[in-house]
């Protein structure tokens, strides 16, 4: 960096001071803290990205959103050159520069400022030393060891203090191969929620990207954080990134699955609108771009953005109370309802029981079966196909991943289907790395946060296939699952979990075998189950290992809760440190709702009692 660049941005970062006291993590989904003190977090998240977009040579993204916490928190979350999560290697770097202490500190070394107070102490002593002497040569012996003993001083001071002392900056920028001068030109797109603090930290970031020299940053204003990781992904694909060219695509591939409906399905759900709850955050207006442009299904969205967001209502409210969300009431028993979550990257299902505010849930584990059951099915008929026997060198593999979140039943269904069923920690992080090992990647958390990846092996096999097919029998079934699957290839966001998209296919699959949300729902029976969280002093004291079921640190709290388990017929529960909230989180599933509280309280009980 050269000290053009280091005094611009030392200009700039001087005008967001960090908070004191304040530590940053970049956790599940990157930094999430109240509002009011993230402006300097942003700033230097914007200088992050504009670092991997010069180290990538291409298009990066910054969000800031808090997705489902309340109005008053904010956060910001960077999307890597393929649309999906910021490498893990940088997260690191991420917690060092959103800490680091002044502006200073992230580019000079601070250190050398010590040395000259050093200095200066010399030379007060030296003052001292020369007015309590007559003699003009007693004088100048002073000043000869004055000379020699600050220039012995300095150099050593300076090797001892700088000795291990890092620029973080020029350190990281070294250490990562970021070629600063004459790199190509980079760009960040920024995007934020309907937060009212959205604005004011979108600048920030603006500022941070654009403090390092030839960098631009675009802001794409509104919109849903999924929609934003597509514009990344699709602009470094060299297609269009507009709100528009996602509709687009969306909607085209919609048509498709639509047009590919087998002939007889019974159309019973085919003119039942669905009923959207929007959180009140961004998916309201979104949603009523996408109502207008869609003919072949009727949306009702409510909560679309007048009153607060997340306030009870939203995927994570639904997913999480097991209670009808604001707007909702017994005039809409029956209906197939939705949730958004404020940031639309989630989506669960529900429809009200008689006579009570409770719902029977929708989960992402079931999302996430409905399109297993989908893709299998494809995958079969297309099996059938005589160019495909002929061609059966490669056989595409088809994988699901889970969190420990997802409820027991749902695993056992999946593994009853002959499917892989692999689990990772919690955060879409994890889940997508896993999934983006398959040809056909499924993913899902049971909070509504997942999609479904597609290799480009696969899908160059596909294109081949689907062409043969068309040349052979065009408007076979065979052809159909070929098109299916390429229609839903585009239609899923290939970036990252999006409740628009999702919502979408979830519908077609519906419409293509002809089910109500009852069907639907009636394929497993969810195990009772219930989440706690605990308030505790040091949320990091929590140490787990595979993936998360089990605990490390503190010793003796697993054979505790191993205790407590074995005391319900089919118990499961494990605990883990939240990457988003300063509590550690409790799951306990059980054969009834009773056992399962239960179970869960004891297991609270214990991490209050160890580390409340
Ligand atoms: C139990 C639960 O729902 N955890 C959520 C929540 O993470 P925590 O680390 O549990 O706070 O927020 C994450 C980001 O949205 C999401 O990925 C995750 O599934
Ligand atoms: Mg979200």
């Amino acid at each position: 960096m050269n000290q053009q660049q280091r005094s611009i941005l030392i200009d700039l970062a001087s005008r967001f001071p960090p908070p004191s006291g304040v530590q940053f993590s970049y956790g599940t989904s990157g930094f999430r803290t109240d509002a009011s003190l993230l402006e300097s977090t942003v700033f230097r998240v914007g200088i992050l990205a504009a670092l991997r977009s010069i180290q990538t040579g291409s298009v990066v993204g910054l969000m800031v959103t808090a997705s489902h916490n309340v109005v008053s928190d904010n956060g910001v979350k960077v999307a890597d050159p393929s649309g999906g999560m910021l490498t893990q290697r940088w997260e690191p770097f991420a917690d060092a520069i959103a800490n680091a202490p002044d502006p200073h500190s992230l580019v000079q070394v601070k250190m050398l400022n010590d040395c000259n107070a050093f200095l200066f102490l010399d030379y007060h002593r030296f003052l001292v030393a020369v007015s309590a002497m007559g003699h003009p040569n007693q004088q100048r012996l002073v000043f000869v060891l004055f000379c020699f003993v600050s220039f012995f001083r300095f150099i050593s001071v300076s090797f001892i203090f700088n000795m291990g002392k890092e620029v973080l900056l020029d350190d990281f920028v070294k250490k990562e191969n970021i070629l600063l001068d004459g790199a190509p030109s980079s760009e960040v797109l920024l995007g934020r929620d309907t937060r009212p603090s959205g604005k004011l930290l979108v600048s920030a970031s603006a500022q941070g990207a654009t403090s390092i020299m030839g960098t631009t940053a675009n802001d794409m204003g509104i919109l849903t954080t999924p929609q934003l990781h597509w514009m990344v992904r699709s602009k470094n694909k060299g297609i269009e990134a507009t709100k528009n060219s996602y509709y687009d695509q969306l909607l085209m591939s919609y048509r498709l699955l639509f047009d590919c409906i087998p002939p007889g399905v019974s159309d019973n759900n085919m003119f039942e609108k669905l009923i959207v709850d929007c959180a009140d955050g961004v998916g309201g207006e979104e949603i009523e771009k996408l109502k207008a442009r869609l003919s072949d299904l009727k949306i009702e969205a409510r909560n679309i953005g007048a009153g607060v967001l997340n306030k009870g209502v939203g995927a994570d409210f639904v997913q999480k109370e097991k209670i009808v969300p604001r707007g909702f009431g017994p005039s809409d028993f029956g209906a197939r309802c939705a949730s958004l979550d404020g940031d639309a990257d989630r989506l669960v299902y529900f429809y009200i029981l008689s006579d009570s505010d409770k719902i029977k849930l929708v989960d992402g584990d079931k999302i996430l079966t409905l399109f297993a059951l989908f893709i299998k099915e494809q995958l079969g008929i297309l099996n059938g196909a005589e160019n495909v026997k002929a061609n059966n060198s490669y056989q595409p593999c088809l994988g699901v991943v889970q969190t420990a979140y997802a409820n027991g039943a749902s695993t056992d269904y999946l593994k009853q289907l002959g499917l892989e069923v692999v689990l990772t920690p919690t955060g879409v992080k994890y889940l997508h790395e896993k999934a983006a090992e398959y040809d056909i990647g499924i993913y899902f958390e049971a909070n509504g946060h997942g999609t479904i990846l597609f290799s480009e092996t696969f899908l160059c096999w596909l294109d081949t296939i689907n062409n043969d097919l068309l040349s052979t029998s065009r408007g076979s079934e065979q052809q159909k699952a070929a098109l299916r699957l390429l229609a839903t290839s585009k239609l899923i966001n290939q970036a990252v979990g999006d409740a628009l998209s999702g919502m979408l296919l979830v519908e077609a699959i519906l419409l293509h075998w002809g089910w109500s949300i009852f069907r639907w729902n009636e394929l497993y029976q969810d195990l009772p189950s219930r989440q706690l969280k605990v308030k505790v002093i040091d949320r990091a004291a929590v140490v787990t290992a595979n993936a998360e079921t089990l605990v490390v640190k503190p010793p003796g709290i697993q054979e505790a809760i191993d205790v407590e388990t074995a005391k319900y017929p089919k118990g499961r529960c494990f605990i883990r440190p939240s990457g988003t909230e300063d509590v550690v989180r409790v799951y306990a599933e059980a054969l009834t709702q009773e056992a399962a509280d239960d179970l869960a309280r004891s297991a609270a009980r214990l991490v209050d009692q160890l580390l409340g």
